[in-house]
Order: structure tokens, then sequence, then C-alpha cells
């Protein structure tokens, strides 16, 4: 007899990406409040030091910038960058980690992180949140008041490379257009958690 495929029981990831303002973070809100138990993040790396209470992987797995830099040439980064002298990253360990726990892991991330996620053995499914217009996500990011003026023309500049890059043949399983919210909700929850779509 074959052995056991062990491979296809871990849940597969999904990759969540889409313009800063298409409503991500609203969404996956509602996702974790409703499913508390079923999905996870990833636990970063960050070369920064523990603030009083944190611990090694639970908020960061915390490193030195020579071990950190090392993982980056081995390419065990999905996604990483530097915030003042600190480098912080997502690692391709910390979405195994999640999924060795039972963990549907949900990696938000932007269209250079999508492209690098294609390139690991991660195999996850790709969800991309588009938002109805340029138009539309320019008033969302104005009235969401987090960002200043310079901070939201260069999410905007951003967002029309990333919808760009959505219509690339094969990119994305899923793209939904989140113009109202609650018909967004009902297609999200359908992609994330499938047996519930008709609940
Ligand atoms: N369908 C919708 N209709 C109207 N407003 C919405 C809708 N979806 C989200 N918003 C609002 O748009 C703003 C941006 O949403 P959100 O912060 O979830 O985007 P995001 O994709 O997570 O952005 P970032 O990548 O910058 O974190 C928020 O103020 C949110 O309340």
């Amino acid at each position: 007899m074959a052995p056991a495929d062990t491979t296809s029981t871990k849940p597969q990831p999904i990759v969540i990406s889409g313009p800063s303002g298409s409503g991500k973070s609203t969404l996956l809100k509602r996702l974790f409040d409703a499913y508390p138990d079923r999905f996870g993040f990833s636990v970063s790396h960050t070369t920064r030091q523990p603030r009083p209470g944190e611990q090694h992987a639970r908020e960061y797995y915390f490193t030195d910038r020579d071990s950190f830099l090392a993982l980056v040439k081995d390419n065990g980064f999905i996604e990483h960058a530097q915030f003042g002298s600190n480098l912080y990253g997502t690692s391709v360990q910390a979405v195994k980690d999640r999924q060795a726990e039972g963990k549907i892991c949900i990696l938000d991330i932007e269209m250079e992180g999508v492209k690098q996620v294609k390139k690991t053995d991660l195999k996850p499914r790709f969800l991309f949140l588009q938002p109805p217009s340029v138009e539309i996500l320019e008033q969302r990011l104005r009235g969401r008041g987090t960002d200043k003026e310079e901070a939201i023309l260069e999410r905007l500049r951003q967002a029309d490379k990333e919808i760009e890059y959505s219509k690339t043949p094969g990119v994305h399983d899923k793209i939904i257009v989140n113009d109202d919210l609650e018909k967004a909700w009902v297609e999200f929850k359908a992609f994330c958690v499938p047996e519930d779509a008709t609940k």
C-alpha cells in the first residue's frame, strides 16, 4: 500500500492582498471574530529588542541582524523590510508553524510578497480584494483618517500597480470587489470557509 500523504491534511494558507484601503483589515476582523480558533496570523521576525511582557515566538521571533540577513540570503522570508534601524519579516517557517498547529494561516501581504510566496512550497490560495474604483478607494482612505496626505498619495500610486498585477491571468484564485461590505463579506466568508458558504 502507498504511504499516506500527510502533506494534504495540512490546512492550506490563504494569501490576502489588495490595495491599502481596500478593506482587508475590516473583513479579516470579521473573520477572526466569527471563527476565533480556525485561523491564525504568522508571527513576524524582528531584530528589535523585546519590550516588557513580549514573548519570543508569541509577539515576534526575536533575532539578531546577522541571523536575519542569513535567512534573507536563504530565501527564508516571504516579505521583509527595514523600519528605522530594525528589520522585520514574515518567514516561510512561521507560516509552516501555524500549519503544524492545524490553523489556516492568513497572510495579509502586498504584491511583492505575493510574488515571493509563489516561489515557495507553501501552495496557498490567493485572494485579491479590489476597490470598486480608485476614486472610491481615495474616499475611503481619506474617510479612515489615519494617513497624512503624502501617505494617501503614495498608497494610491501603489494601488494602481497592485490592480494592474491582479489582472495577470492565474495570479489569484478569487477577486472580490469590495463595493457593498455585506456582499463582500458573504463572498469573503465563502472563500475562507467554503463549508459554511450556504449558512
Ligand atoms: N465596502 C465598504 N464600504 C465602505 N467603506 C468600507 C468598505 N470596506 C471598508 N471600508 C472602509 O474603508 C477604510 C479602509 O478599510 P481597511 O482599513 O479595512 O483597509 P485595508 O485594506 O486593511 O488597508 P491597509 O492595507 O492600509 O491596512 C476603512 O475606514 C473601512 O471602514
